[in-house]
């Protein structure tokens, strides 16, 4: 009987996760090939260790293909439709920090704020003819931090896949939503974050699936796991 944790195989998150783990007494070893998902892990029985990507990690979480997982929050927040239902954030890691903001280009001396920004999304179309465009690839997070939260309507996401700071001075989009940790990428793009609340403070966390399908045997191991981790910041 085992339960499944996915970690980065690759990128920013993959070297701090695996030192937390081995902080928590668990050991993962090198993958026998670079290009195998799987290795092997000492430190917790019954316990198999899959490398997988962080954005690839929410997915599996969402569908319960994984039991638990360590991705950022931005990307739980992101591909999961109701994160609460589906997974739990056992604990916040204290890496990988970074905010997901909404910038927009510095020479918009007149725009500071969301409300500013939605009275800009008002006018848009009678002085311009076409909506604002937004340059994101956090589809849902925009969504709502716009719609719901603002009340602003009148916007179109255009999709950005990569380069997202580049879309205004490109003329692809007027305004960006993306994942921000020095500010460097931001300012080179002159680009200035608004001033009020990041749409979110992102880190590197420790998430449980909800929709995976455990025996009691299993969920007894699920317990333990999580018993590692509990002296971290627990989450929403
Ligand atoms: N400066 C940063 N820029 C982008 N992502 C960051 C930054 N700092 C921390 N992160 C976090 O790192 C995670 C993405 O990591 P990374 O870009 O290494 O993944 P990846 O291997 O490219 O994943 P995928 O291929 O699934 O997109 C996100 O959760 C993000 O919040
Ligand atoms: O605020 P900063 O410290 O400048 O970091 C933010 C930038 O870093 C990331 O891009 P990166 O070039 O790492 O490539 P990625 O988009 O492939 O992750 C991210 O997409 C931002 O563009």
């Amino acid at each position: 009987m085992t339960i499944t944790l996915g970690i980065p195989s690759k990128g920013r998150l993959k070297d701090k996760t695996i030192e937390t783990l081995a902080g928590a007494g668990i050991t993962v070893e090198p993958a026998a090939n670079a290009r195998s998902y799987r290795t092997s892990v000492t430190g917790f029985d019954g316990l198999e260790v899959l490398l997988l990507s962080a954005s690839e990690i929410a997915r599996e979480l969402r569908d319960g293909a994984i039991d638990f997982g360590v991705t950022g929050e931005d990307l739980i927040r992101e591909s999961i439709p109701s994160p609460g239902r589906a997974v739990e954030i056992v604990a916040r890691l204290g890496f990988g920090h970074a905010d997901v903001v909404v910038a927009v280009p510095d020479s918009w001396v007149d725009v500071e704020t969301m409300d500013d920004l939605g009275d800009v999304a008002g006018a848009f179309r009678a002085r311009h003819g076409r909506r604002l465009r937004i340059a994101t690839k956090y589809w849902r997070l925009t969504q709502s931090h716009f719609t719901r939260l603002h009340g602003i309507q009148s916007y179109r996401i255009v999709e950005s896949l990569g380069a997202t700071e580049g879309a205004p001075a490109a003329g692809s989009a007027d305004v960006i939503v993306d994942i921000t940790s020095t500010g460097s990428t931001l300012k080179a793009n002159h680009l200035k974050v608004l001033n009020d609340e990041p749409i979110l403070r992102s880190e590197a966390c420790l998430v449980k699936s909800k929709s995976r399908r455990r025996s009691d045997a299993e969920e007894l191991l699920v317990g333990d796991f999580s018993g590692r981790f509990g002296g971290m910041a627990p989450g929403a």
